[in-house]
């Protein structure tokens, strides 16, 4: 359903007028199945991001496609409501002058189906009550919550518009080791009533190995290999193998 083809992307370096310009990915392909978490891993500058940046359309490939259904992602229409993301900075990803309420209601805005009106309202509560939060909520406003709740509202922007597919990226990274589980388990039971498809961009195995189907080893901006979940005691290649090492805790 997600299918990035033959993506490339470089970037200028040394400024403006600079004509020495980075290869961050080369020759990116893979799908990403309905229904599937996809786990992105690789080392810091490895071009994680910029991929998860591609496939919400903030930014073009230099070369190939990713569609969702077919459709090219580039096309707005394709993207909105269909495609959401979840950061790891999760004060930064809501307006502070946004009500919590309001910041829920922006994306389904955007995607014009719905307007404010009463349907919307509960629509409100009921997204709040799929990530855990009570209706005293909406009228709170992002300083007044804990990360672990902001990111709640986040998630709760990302499936108001029941989109496809969910990019998390590093969305997990910044919460304290029991509120990462929670949030975790939330993820596992949306992805379940929603049958969404997530892209899951990290660093930490273990929530990979607790969320994911298949994981890409991402190694300076190319696929070295994907595996099941299953399998990931088993990569084949030696850089899969230092890096799952590398990134094991003890
Ligand atoms: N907008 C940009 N302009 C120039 N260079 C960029 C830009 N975005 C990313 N890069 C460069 O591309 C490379 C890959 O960055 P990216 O953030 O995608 O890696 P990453 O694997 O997500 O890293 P991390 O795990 O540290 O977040 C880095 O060398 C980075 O400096």
């Amino acid at each position: 359903m997600l299918k990035v083809e033959g993506i490339e992307k470089s970037y200028n370096q040394g400024g403006l007028f600079s004509k020495h310009r980075q290869q961050v990915l080369n020759q990116v392909t893979f799908e990403c199945r309905h229904g599937e978490c996809l786990g992105i891993i690789g080392e810091s500058g490895s071009g994680k991001s910029t991929l998860g940046r591609l496939i919400l359309g903030i930014e073009r490939p230099d070369r190939g496609t990713i569609s969702l259904h077919g459709k090219n992602v580039q096309d707005r229409r394709v993207r909105i409501g269909n495609i959401s993301a979840v950061f790891q900075n999760y004060t930064s990803s809501i307006n502070p002058f946004l009500t919590v309420e309001a910041a829920i209601m922006e994306p389904m805005q955007a995607q014009q189906k719905l307007r404010k009106d009463q349907g919307n309202s509960e629509k409100v509560d009921l997204l709040l009550h799929q990530v855990g939060l009570d209706p005293s909520y909406r009228s709170k406003y992002p300083h007044e919550l804990s990360g672990g709740e902001a990111q709640r509202v986040c998630i709760a922007r990302a499936i108001s518009t029941a989109p496809k597919c969910i990019v998390f990226d590093e969305a997990i990274s910044s919460l304290d080791v029991s509120v990462q589980i929670q949030v975790l388990q939330l993820l596992k039971e949306l992805k379940e009533i929603y049958k969404l498809s997530y892209v899951f961009i990290t660093h930490d195995i273990q929530a990979a190995a607790y969320i994911c189907d298949r994981v890409i080893i991402f190694r300076e901006g190319q696929i070295e290999e994907i595996v099941p979940i299953e399998q990931l005691k088993d990569v084949q290649s030696d850089y899969a193998k230092k890096l799952l090492k590398h990134l094991i805790p003890f």
